[in-house]
């Protein structure tokens, strides 16, 4: 139980209709979701507030200042709050940037409930809102040696503008044409398990007797710039990303023999003979993993390059349809600073007009949370945006809340 916060307790008192909050600069937002309150806001300064939380729990009277995670919004001068009865609250800031403004507080979702069940305390977790969808990030796995690197080398090579690299930290040293940045993040063990431990890796696992693993960001900013994320990951992290709120295809590539994956190994020359023998026994459970975990969706043979690589294409939709599948980066939202928020359903209608300007047509934005997709630790996407005329589109009866 965490000690009572400083705010005036009153505002316990304030029922907000329909889990709707909206309150000015100076207040916090209060939203109840079944026998919890969320206190959401406090200040930090005099020119903006903190996005804080507080929990109020109306069973047994008590207070709790839950373990924030996620990467939190920036203070801002204000923010409406709208309960979506799916454990996630959608926060909008007021005052900021297009494509900052929407975030999402879960507070109830698979991902905190399981964060909860760890932690042994209350959680909520803070997701950034974008609009629109990517396509489906590709896990690729395997043993070393078996060719995962020069398929992805291939399609990033044949789809540049369709496909991104999800960039890895690493702790093993670089090899001689790899660089910083492009192949890995090559990084101190006690960084890494620092940036762990603060809840920035979507999954890590010690591989071959290094650290490995793949932030939520090296996901997210591929996916920012409206491209398919493909990631080489070995089983562990495959397993760690399927139980995840990434909703990726999984591949397991595997060699035509252990003698040939031995071979592929040498002629690389890349790692010393015991690093060989490290890889290769490691191999063996890999495989064995790869084909009976069930955590894969396909197996591929990299026997011929050629064949495997138009095999993959097939897998990813790419045989000849690839420049009509591609998407467009998703845009960010204009929200003007003055507005207020209702809803209906699965819409929130956010009405951007000063009370005398309510009747000019465009002064509705609705934000459609019908097909929301992934979500803490890293974004939450599918949300689609558009203005509407208030009375061409008989939006006129819209029950202001706030
Ligand atoms: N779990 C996890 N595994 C990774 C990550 N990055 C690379 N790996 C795996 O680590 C293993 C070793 O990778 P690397 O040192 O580049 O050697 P290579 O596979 O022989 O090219 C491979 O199985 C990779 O798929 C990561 O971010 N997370
Ligand atoms: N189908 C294949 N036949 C023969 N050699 C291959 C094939 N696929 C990849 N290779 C070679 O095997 C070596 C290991 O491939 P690489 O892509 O680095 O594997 P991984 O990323 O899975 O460790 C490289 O030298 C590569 O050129």
């Amino acid at each position: 139980m965490g000690k009572a916060p400083a705010f005036i307790v009153d505002d316990l008192q304030n029922e907000y209709q329909n889990g709707f909050g909206f309150k000015h600069e100076d207040c916090e937002i209060a939203i109840t979701i079944e026998d919890k309150k969320y206190l959401i806001g406090g200040s930090d300064d005099e020119s903006a507030f903190s996005i804080g939380v507080r929990i109020f729990d109306k069973a047994t009277g008590n207070w709790e200042i839950p373990t924030v995670l996620g990467t939190k919004p920036k203070p801002c001068k204000g923010h409406s709050a709208v309960s979506l009865n799916d454990g996630r609250i959608l926060i909008i800031k007021k005052g900021f940037a297009p494509d900052d403004c929407i975030w999402f507080l879960e507070v109830d979702t698979e991902y905190v409930k399981k964060q909860k069940k760890g932690l042994g305390t209350e959680v909520v977790a803070w997701s950034k809102g974008v609009r629109g969808n990517v396509e489906r990030p590709v896990v690729i796995s395997g043993p070393s040696g078996v060719g995962k690197g020069t398929l992805i080398s291939m399609l990033m090579k044949e789809f540049p503008s369709m496909f991104g690299f999800s960039v890895s930290h690493t702790t093993r040293a670089p090899r001689g044409m790899e660089k910083d940045g492009v192949h890995y993040h090559f990084t101190e063990r006690s960084v890494m398990e620092k940036e762990i431990e603060d809840g920035k890796f979507l999954e890590f696992a010690s591989v071959h007797g290094n650290l490995y693993g793949t932030s939520i960001e090296a996901v997210e900013v591929v996916a920012d710039a409206g491209k398919r994320c493909i990631l080489d990951i070995d089983v562990q992290g495959a397993r760690s990303v399927r139980d995840s709120t990434l909703e990726a295809i999984f591949i397991f590539i595997c060699p035509p023999s252990m003698e040939e994956l031995g071979k592929r190994l040498r002629a690389r020359g890349t790692e010393a003979e015991e690093q060989i023998l490290k890889r290769l026994e490691n191999a063996e459970a890999e495989m064995e993993q790869g084909k009976s975990s069930g955590i894969f969706d396909h197996i591929c043979y990299n026997d011929k390059l050629e064949d495997c690589y138009e095999n993959l294409k097939k897998l990813l939709g790419l045989d000849g349809t690839a420049v009509a599948t591609q998407k467009l980066s998703p845009q960010g939202i204009n929200l003007p600073v003055d507005h207020s928020v209702s809803r209906i359903d699965n819409k929130i209608i956010i009405n951007c007009g000063a009370p005398e300007l309510e009747k000019a047509s465009k002064s509705l934005i609705v934000l459609d949370v019908s097909s929301l997709k992934g979500g803490a630790p890293g974004r939450t996407r599918g949300l689609d945006v558009y203005a509407v005329d208030s009375f061409s589109d008989g939006l006129n009866g819209i029950n202001q809340l706030s």
